[in-house]
């Protein structure tokens, strides 16, 4: 069995047993009959149960409580995309991404208490995911890629960055980038800036949305921005105060907020004091980033209880670069503490070029397979997501980061 089929073994999660129905998911299960249009029946008691017949009996043994959950799940896919369910040709893998949108959203066990219902995903492959490619992708390859996630219900995606050219040349056709984009509806297009000069370069391309990036690190601000964590502080409260004449909203990211590749561990308290001065300056949300990916959830927690004494919790987004693979368990804690907004790349693609060893950020089409699964909304469609990581993957002619996307073309 592919590791897609083995039980998620739900059972096996600690004080589960206080869930009525145990669900566990199992791809061989998740019928194409078309007698219940993909909800409710990928999730059958814990019981192991290979064949037909008893997934049959399973099924009419649930069907009365699946029926209110299903039907509530029916009336909110109700305007979901089209081809949303399994049709006869799709794969034993393809099947499991539908019917893990059936995940049990009832789950009312205390490990998952306090989950947000809806997760905000800011995209930032276009920026993050492109901006340590060290060939250079064409200006309309990215105009192509923020259309297509755009398109795939993405909220928010990271067009680009002003910043030197001689430091980030990947990103030096910045302006052409956003003058091409500005009016796609129906999405946020932040760039980020690091100094006035930037801003008023985006301002100027048309940019409707900024982030600036200080980092928990000296020695990481210095590598990457050539300044000071106060100098790069004070830049910012300049943006700001134009920002504001403006309208125009601004993000604050802090780098580094667990280890950074030259000191090593960052203390806590260090995160939030730069957290804190990025909220009390105006920043509408502040992004912590594991910037190499060292995190894990015995870091992230202390690290969040730290910075959410002195930022209100729904000003907080979490940004995991995937290096040691801990980003899914360190999101899980994330949102279990309040956290309610999540940076991924499509394909998983990204990683800072003055950040040594950062791979890419945590892969987009693994973040929302994970929530879908929990039964939390994101209003991004999967497999509009899975094909903009292919586009863009086949472009960069390597495979995805994405672990959901490997599966799903098996
Ligand atoms: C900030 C600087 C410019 C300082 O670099 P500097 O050398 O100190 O700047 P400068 O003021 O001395 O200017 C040097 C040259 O850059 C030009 N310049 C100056 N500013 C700009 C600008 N905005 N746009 C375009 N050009 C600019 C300026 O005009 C001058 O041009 P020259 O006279 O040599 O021809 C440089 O260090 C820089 O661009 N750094 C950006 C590096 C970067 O983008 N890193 C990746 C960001 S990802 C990240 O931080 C992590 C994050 C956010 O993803 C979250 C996470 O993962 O943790």
């Amino acid at each position: 069995m592919s590791s897609l089929e083995e039980p998620l073994g739900l059972d096996k999660l600690p004080s589960l047993s206080t869930i009525d129905l145990s669900r566990r998911f199992s791809s061989n299960r998740c019928s194409t009959s078309g007698e219940d249009s993909g909800l409710g029946y990928c999730w059958i008691e814990g019981k192991t149960c290979g064949s037909l017949t008893s997934y049959k009996e399973d099924f009419k043994e649930y069907r009365r409580e699946a029926f209110i959950w299903r039907h509530h799940k029916r009336e909110n896919t109700h305007n979901e995309s089209e081809n949303r369910y399994p049709s006869k040709h799709t794969t034993n893998h393809q099947q499991n991404l539908y019917c893990n949108d059936t995940g049990p959203r009832d789950i009312t066990n205390k490990i998952f208490k306090g989950m947000p219902s809806y997760v905000r995903i800011v995209e930032v492959g276009p920026r993050d995911g492109l901006q340590n490619e060290k060939n250079t992708v064409p200006t309309s390859v990215k105009i192509e890629l923020i259309h297509r996630l755009v398109s795939s219900g993405l909220s928010v995606v990271e067009a680009t960055s002003f910043v030197s050219p001689k430091w980030v040349p990947q990103l030096a056709d910045a302006k052409d980038v956003v003058e091409a984009v500005k009016n796609i509806e129906g999405a946020r297009l932040p760039v980020l800036t690091p100094n006035l000069k930037g801003f008023e370069a985006a301002v100027a391309a048309g940019a409707k949305e900024i982030a600036v990036f200080a980092s928990a690190s000296e020695s990481f601000s210095k590598a990457n921005i050539n300044c000071t964590i106060e100098e790069s502080l004070a830049r910012y409260r300049d943006i700001i105060n134009s920002s504001k004449k403006l309208d125009i909203p601004v993000r604050g990211y802090v780098s580094c907020v667990v280890g950074c590749p030259v000191e090593g561990a960052i203390s806590p308290s260090k995160v939030a004091y730069v957290a804190k001065q990025l909220h009390e300056m105006g920043c509408m949300e502040i992004s912590l980033g594991d910037t190499i990916g060292i995190g894990t959830p015995g870091t992230v927690i202390p690290m969040l209880e730290a910075v959410m004494e002195v930022v209100p919790v729904e000003k907080l987004a979490v940004h995991f670069h995937d290096t040691y693979g801990q980003s899914l368990p360190n999101i899980l804690v994330s949102l279990q503490m309040g956290i309610s907004v999540v940076d991924s790349s499509v394909a998983g693609l990204g990683g800072c070029p003055y950040a040594k060893g950062a791979s890419g950020n945590v892969a987009t089409e693994d973040v929302v397979y994970m929530l879908h699964g929990l039964g939390i909304k994101t209003n991004v469609d999967l497999r509009k997501v899975l094909q903009t990581g292919d586009f863009i993957c086949k472009y960069l002619g390597r495979p995805s980061g994405s672990k959901v996307a490997v599966a799903y073309k098996m």
